[in-house]
């Protein structure tokens, strides 16, 4: 399936079944010719030929066989017959249904009028869905034997007419979501389904079902409410049923990909029929996962105040962030005519007008936004620069001097420094010069003083850039700049200079080895001289993607183990941020993105041989042991790397989330930095995660090595007789011990209730676990992460 137009949303008509029984079958008696098109071609075109919808949403089969399956595989052989009797012919009628039954498990196969589509031209466009009513997860085994058979025969009717994307039957049982996972697992495992077709599991937002006039058990914990411009009623969820819902829906997502292997063709249609989360942050983790599709029907829309169909502010905020992955949406009951504006042409209009004021899109649409920068780089894993190792290409240095935002503030460092330094004569020096762009803003800067005399020294050791640098000199700086070949650790310059400017970042800060090579050429800068940069941080935030999860598993180059134990940058996009804000239960954890380490330049304190230089490079080793609190549960997958750099004065570049729109707003030239796992940890709700990070360092060279442990916080003392827990469930009567069995304990406190953001529900988790000392269970780990630079290392 192909998108016709990259950056626009494609929509997608969901017919349902009911529609389709309408159409006169391609077998009735109107005389037609074998290439005529059929009812459901011409229906398909008019849909498409309205330019709204890309593509159609159908069911691939009908009721007749939702009836035959049931009476095969639910009928109950006593209870059927109109005498399940003594006389023998009701069970001979039973038998006879069990033969059929026998038959199709044998051969399973459809007959012409239980399929909706019959020919390859109706399936261009399509988008089919499975029989809902399929219960892989259902507590009967054998109703789950049967339901898995009747996909397997569904999905290899979709394989043999060439359908691309099938919706799967939401998952519904927590309890047997691991029957479903294994289930689909072994479908994407299986050739005979090809290796195309893309499987979209459609997970309700909250577990519970949104059902309008149906069976009454989908409502749950859910009211019905009228609105007075809406023909149909919407529920509203009470909020212990919505974190209970929430956390389940995405519980049962996370077994069914683990299960899978995070398979690629696997994905979520993320279905807005049940009641909308209004709780904030309540949508965050789904953004972190593979959503291809939204299935949004007219009855979550309400009417504006001329009765248009329009969603709410919760809905908007969150669909206006999800549309920079450019799902396709799937509208479905447009026809009911449930708001009194907009026709059936309303919903579609309405997603239009959302996709024009989304902000993320409109900024991929946008030249010089670094989301339009980057937005064939999203969620694209690549090696970090090594350019102390290796000689960058041309092409490369190209793309540095794209960014305005760099090199506007290293001028404006400058400036300021040449100012502080008032009338005195200034010797530059910039050290790892490449095409010279710090060189022409050294002038920029220069000129915009007016004051006395600067010389200007240049140092590059790529013999390539180097001629760029002379071919530059001659022709817009007259010669003057001093150019010196080599690397600056071990090149003489003719005298000291007040002002060294370098730019030998990476996106963790020190991870193009700036520490070792200012270290290096220090030795250069007067006592009083100045280092720009002078001070720089490296900065991790505990990640959730199961993009990216899959990027660095399923790379072509390298084996898996290595791949897993090498840092990567990444323009992060389909990624969560797991940590909180604030201290987490027992108050001990630090902030969501949290400070690993720094460096600072010229380093008065070096112990340095006769030439200048340092004797070793164990200064410049680091550690971090850092507490992050993880509010709702998640998947870690990874550790977000971000750097900040003080340049002079009020100067500064960050692409730290929270300071860089303030410190240097659309920078381009570095995206953030990632640590993978090998191997996900599952988080639950309230863990602390206690991250560890190295860098180490030998004569040879530096890398980093990662390791992570998660916790529960509990209490330290047995709780109280009278201690119980807050949920609805244990609120009842107390437990009574059963004869001859062990007293039961009064429950303890689930540390995994998710932690609400409203200041009661904290602190009324804080106080029911917090009677007494806090202390904390330790849950799980990963490994150690490239020990001794076995994988990965950066080479000096
Ligand atoms: C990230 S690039 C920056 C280039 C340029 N200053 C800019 O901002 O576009 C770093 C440059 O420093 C050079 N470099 C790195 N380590 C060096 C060293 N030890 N001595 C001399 N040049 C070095 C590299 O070859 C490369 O040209």
């Amino acid at each position: 399936m192909s998108y016709p137009d990259l950056l626009s949303i494609p929509i997608a008509l969901h017919i349902p079944a009911s529609e389709l029984t309408a159409l006169p079958p391609a077998s009735s008696s109107e005389p037609r010719e074998p290439d005529d098109p059929t009812p459901i071609q011409e229906l398909v075109s008019a849909t498409l030929a309205s330019r709204l919808y890309t593509y159609v949403c159908l069911p691939l089969t009908t009721p007749k066989w939702k009836d035959r399956w049931s009476r095969m595989c639910l009928q109950s052989p006593l209870g059927a017959g109109p005498s399940s009797g003594e006389d023998g012919q009701a069970l001979g009628r039973d038998e006879q249904v069990e033969k059929e039954a026998e038959e199709w498990r044998l051969h399973p196969k459809f007959e012409r009028e239980e399929v909706t589509v019959t020919r390859l031209e109706e399936t261009y466009s399509l988008i089919g869905m499975v029989s809902a009513w399929l219960e892989l997860d259902s507590p009967e085994s054998g109703i789950r034997y049967d339901s898995e058979l009747a996909l397997r025969q569904e999905l290899a009717y979709a394989t043999y007419l060439d359908v691309r994307t099938v919706v799967l039957p939401p998952p519904r049982n927590r309890a047997n979501v691991a029957d479903y996972a294994r289930a689909i697992n072994a479908i994407l495992n299986d050739s005979s389904f090809g290796s195309y077709m893309q499987l979209a599991v459609r997970i309700p937002v909250s577990e519970v079902e949104h059902r309008t006039g149906g069976s009454p058990s989908g409502l749950g914990p859910g009211k019905m409410l009228e609105s007075p411009g809406m023909k149909s009623p919407q529920i509203v969820l009470s909020p212990e049923a919505e974190e209970g819902g929430l956390d389940s829906a995405w519980e049962m997502w996370d077994v069914i990909r683990t299960v899978c292997g995070y398979n690629s063709r696997l994905s979520i249609v993320l279905d807005l029929s049940p009641p909308f989360p209004l709780r904030p942050g309540a949508m965050d983790r789904w953004s972190a996962e593979p959503i291809r599709h939204i299935f949004l029907p007219a009855t979550s829309f309400i009417p504006n105040a001329k009765g248009y169909p329009v969603l709410a502010k919760a809905n908007q905020t969150f669909l206006k962030e999800v549309m920079q992955f450019l799902p396709i949406f799937i509208l479905s009951k447009t026809q009911a005519s449930l708001h009194n504006a907009g026709g059936s042409k309303g919903y579609a209009e309405y997603v239009r007008f959302l996709e024009k004021t989304s902000v993320p899109l409109q900024a991929m649409r946008t030249e010089g936004t670094l989301e339009s920068f980057a937005s064939t780089y999203m969620d694209r894993v690549q090696a970090p620069l090594q350019p102390l190792m290796d000689n960058l290409q041309s092409s490369t240095y190209a793309i540095f001097e794209r960014d305005p935002v760099k090199y506007e503030r290293y001028e404006e460092a400058v400036y300021q420094a040449l100012l502080a330094r008032g009338e005195q004569e200034t010797v530059i020096c910039v050290a790892g010069a490449g095409r010279g762009p710090l060189i022409s803003r050294a002038y920029k800067a220069i000129q915009r003083v007016e004051g006395p005399k600067v010389t200007i020294y240049a140092i590059e050791k790529n013999p390539n850039a180097l001629v760029t640098l002379q071919e530059r000199n001659a022709l817009e700086w007259g010669n003057a700049v001093t150019l010196f070949f080599g690397d600056m650790r071990s090149v003489e310059l003719p005298e000291k200079v007040d002002i060294l400017i370098s730019e030998l970042l990476g996106s963790f800060g020190d991870n193009e080895l700036s520490p070792e090579c200012l270290d290096g050429a220090q030795r250069f800068l007067k006592d009083d001289g100045i280092s720009i940069p002078s001070f720089y941080t490296a900065h991790v935030a505990p990640l959730s993607s199961s993009k990216l999860y899959n990027e660095v598993l399923h790379q072509t180059i390298g084996d898996e183990k290595k791949n897993a134990e090498t840092p990567y940058v990444v323009m992060f996009q389909a990624t969560n941020v797991l940590s909180g804000e604030g201290g987490g239960v027992r108050g001990g954890c630090g902030t969501k993105v949290q400070e690993c380490w720094s460096f600072e330049h010229p380093r008065r304190d070096l112990f340095v041989d006769a030439r200048g230089l340092p004797f070793s490079n164990t200064h410049n080793t680091r550690s971090a042991h850092l507490t992050f609190h993880v509010p709702h549960s998640g998947v870690l997958h990874g550790l977000a790397g971000y750097f900040e750099a003080h340049l002079y004065g009020d100067v500064s570049l960050s692409i730290h989330p929270e300071t860089k729109a303030q410190k240097s707003n659309n920078m381009l030239s570095w995206f953030p930095f990632y640590f993978p796992l090998k191997d996900p940890l599952y988080l639950p709700a309230n863990a602390e995660l206690d991250v560890h990070l190295w860098r180490m360092t030998s004569r040879q060279k530096v890398w980093y090595e990662w390791y992570a442990e998660s916790f529960l916080p509990v209490p330290a003392q047995s709780p109280p007789p009278t201690f119980g827990f807050i949920t609805p469930q244990s609120t009842g009567a107390p437990n009574t011990p059963r004869q001859g069995s062990t007293p039961v304990r009064p429950p303890r406190p689930s540390p995994m209730l998710d932690a609400s953001p409203s200041a009661e529900g904290h602190a009324a988790f804080v106080d029911v676990l917090g009677r007494g000392e806090l202390s904390r269970v330790k849950i799980g780990q990963t490994s150690l992460h490239n020990p001794g630079g076995r994988s990965s290392w950066i080479g000096l």
